[in-house]
């Protein structure tokens, strides 16, 4: 070894000119040597020779460069998890692009660590966060640890249950708006007993957008009636970009350092056009062009409230909507102490963005779906329609407290949620090295939380896991955790803070169409297919026969 490192101390000038022509002859073929050897590293040897996860059960590596993910993107979302699961077992390692491994974990025990008991330890990860910043605002859904703890604080008062329990007269107006609509559509056809076809999702998009305005600014969209309303144009364009292979390009664009910055900045909004030709970046053209209009209404609404003197006071007929409502908190917290954490404007703007994101299709996917069970099993229908009717006859706005008493109204809603969650899955990290359920897993490890195949586990569920069954409500299996085994809100720290709206707002909309409408397929053997995006929206819009009762 001496000697090899004197002839290295000994080689003279002219020895190094020649080694220098020598890399500079060969620095092409020495580069690709390299990077062969690099490809070969991340897509062969590690996944299969090196990795500390290569002998957890899993799936075969898949495609040469992308693994598994052409089949995840071309699949409906959860179905290739949940089939996995069944073949290789309740943890399982998934191979992604450039052999990127992520694990699936299903038991309780395993859920609860990485959800609750070290919640802090298992962040989302920055790609996803980017992603939903850009997408909904960068608020809850962006944000973990100690600025997670602060904002969700100065949040919760909104969603607390005299809250949501003031807010339920805010849904009915534009229920009967969309009532009025297509009972008017219906009886405008030739012959309206046979009723007319719908697009389901549109409708329930509508509806959704209207509501969630209301409640969240207090702002009467009507996008039911006007569909060139700037707000719901924008988050039509918005949720036009849903779709598998978007998804993934998004998730490539913000895995790069410096571009989640970018495309959120003023810079990225004045070359959006110019962005907007770049192979592969165009989608994104259009998010950013939708975020911004959506954010300059929002900022307008959030000026008229200060301006507002209704909005300060504090009495029982204040403003009920979020963003009222944080306004006054913010005014009332900094009157009694002027150095407690009090939200910026930009950060209200952002929150109460993020509601109008994570609330408005996810419950618009929710009553989509649960529309098409009903249509295809008219039994649960027709007792539906039975519990709903007598109740709406006698009092035609039902609230928060008689919504949530129906009881075959709750198994309907909750055994939608629990086999076609709006939201099929989920992704953590790991910020430590640490064992869940008997497996070390390496710090950087991506975590999928599978939550449609949690709901439909059959060690759970029973063998007829994957059916539409309201019933199992009155009598739930003798395995079922009630926190672990249905986690269409996911639970812990980061569980949907918009949980008992979303459910009573889905409640309230569901039984006044079904006291009103009957709902069938549009034509023998549809079948429909959720997207593979972020929510499972319908593909196809939802197209239902509609009829009046
Ligand atoms: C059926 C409707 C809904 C479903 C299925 C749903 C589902 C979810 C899920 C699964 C998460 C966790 C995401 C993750 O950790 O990666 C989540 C988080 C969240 N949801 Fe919902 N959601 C719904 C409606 C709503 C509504 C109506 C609102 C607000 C008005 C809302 C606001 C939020 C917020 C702010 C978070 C982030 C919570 C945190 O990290 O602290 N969601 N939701």
């Amino acid at each position: 070894m001496p000697s090899v490192i004197s002839n290295i101390v000994s080689l003279g000038a002219a020895d190094c000119n020649v080694l220098l022509s020598f890399f500079k002859q060969y620095y092409l073929v020495l580069g690709a040597v390299g990077s062969l050897g690099y490809f070969a590293h991340r897509l062969w040897l590690w996944p299969y020779v090196f990795s500390p996860l290569r002998s957890v059960p899993g799936p075969p590596l898949g495609h040469i460069l992308f693994g598994q993910s052409p089949t995840i993107v071309r699949s409906e979302s959860g179905i290739p998890q949940r089939e996995w699961v069944k073949q290789y077992g309740p943890v399982i390692r998934i191979v992604g692009p450039v052999g990127i491994e992520r694990l699936l974990f299903m038991r309780p025990e395993a859920l609860h660590q990485i959800l609750v008991k070290q919640w802090l330890e298992h962040p989302r990860p920055g790609f996803l966060r980017h992603i939903l910043g850009l997408v909904t605002g960068y608020g809850l859904l962006t944000v973990t640890g100690d600025d997670h703890k602060h904002m969700r604080k100065a949040m919760n008062p909104a969603f607390s249950i005299p809250n949501l329990m003031a807010q339920t007269h805010m849904y009915y107006d534009s229920i009967y708006g969309l009532l009025e609509i297509m009972k008017s559509a219906i009886d405008a056809e030739e012959d309206p007993k046979k009723g007319k076809e719908f697009l389901v999702y549109d409708w329930m998009s509508k509806v959704t957008l209207d509501i969630i305005c209301e409640t969240a600014f207090g702002y009467k969209a009507d996008s039911l009636h006007d569909p060139h309303n700037e707000l719901a144009e924008a988050y039509e364009l918005l949720l036009s970009l849903q779709s598998g292979p978007n998804l993934a390009r998004l998730i490539l664009w913000m895995s790069v350092p410096g571009v989640p910055r970018l495309l959120s900045s003023e810079w990225g909004y004045t070359h959006r056009h110019w962005l907007g030709k770049v192979p592969f970046v165009g989608p994104i053209s259009s998010l950013i062009e939708a975020m911004y209009r959506i954010r300059r209404m929002s900022a307008s609404m959030l000026r008229d409230k200060m301006n507002d003197s209704s909005v300060a006071t504090s009495d029982t007929f204040a403003k009920r909507d979020i963003m009222s409502l944080l306004v006054r908190a913010r005014k009332a917290d900094l009157d009694k102490d002027k150095s407690v954490y009090a939200m910026s404007d930009q950060a209200m703007m952002d929150q109460v963005l993020t509601f109008l994101g994570a609330g408005h299709e996810t419950t618009a996917t929710g009553l989509s779906w649960t529309l098409w069970l009903l249509a295809n099993d008219p039994d649960s229908q027709k007792k539906l329609r039975e519990e709903v009717t007598p109740i709406f006859s006698e009092n035609s706005r039902p609230d928060y407290r008689t919504l949530k008493e129906m009881s075959w109204l709750d198994c309907v809603v909750m055994e939608s949620l629990r086999v076609l969650p709006p939201v099929p899955l989920t992704v953590r990290t790991t910020n430590k090295t640490d064992h869940i359920d008997g497996v070390l897993v390496p710090k950087g490890t991506l975590i999928t939380i599978p939550i449609r195949v949690v709901n439909t586990w059959k060690e759970v569920w029973g063998e007829d896991a994957e059916q539409f069954n309201p019933n199992r409500w009155l009598n739930l299996p003798k395995n079922y955790h009630p926190v672990f085994s249905m986690l269409s809100f996911i639970t812990g720290p980061h569980a949907c803070i918009g949980k008992t709206m979303a459910i009573m707002e889905m409640k309230a909309v569901l039984a006044a169409l079904i006291t009103n409408f009957e709902f069938e397929p549009a034509y023998a053997g549809q079948v429909t297919k959720p997207a593979a995006a972020i929510t499972m929206k319908p593909t196809d819009g939802m197209p239902l026969r509609v009829r009046r009762i």
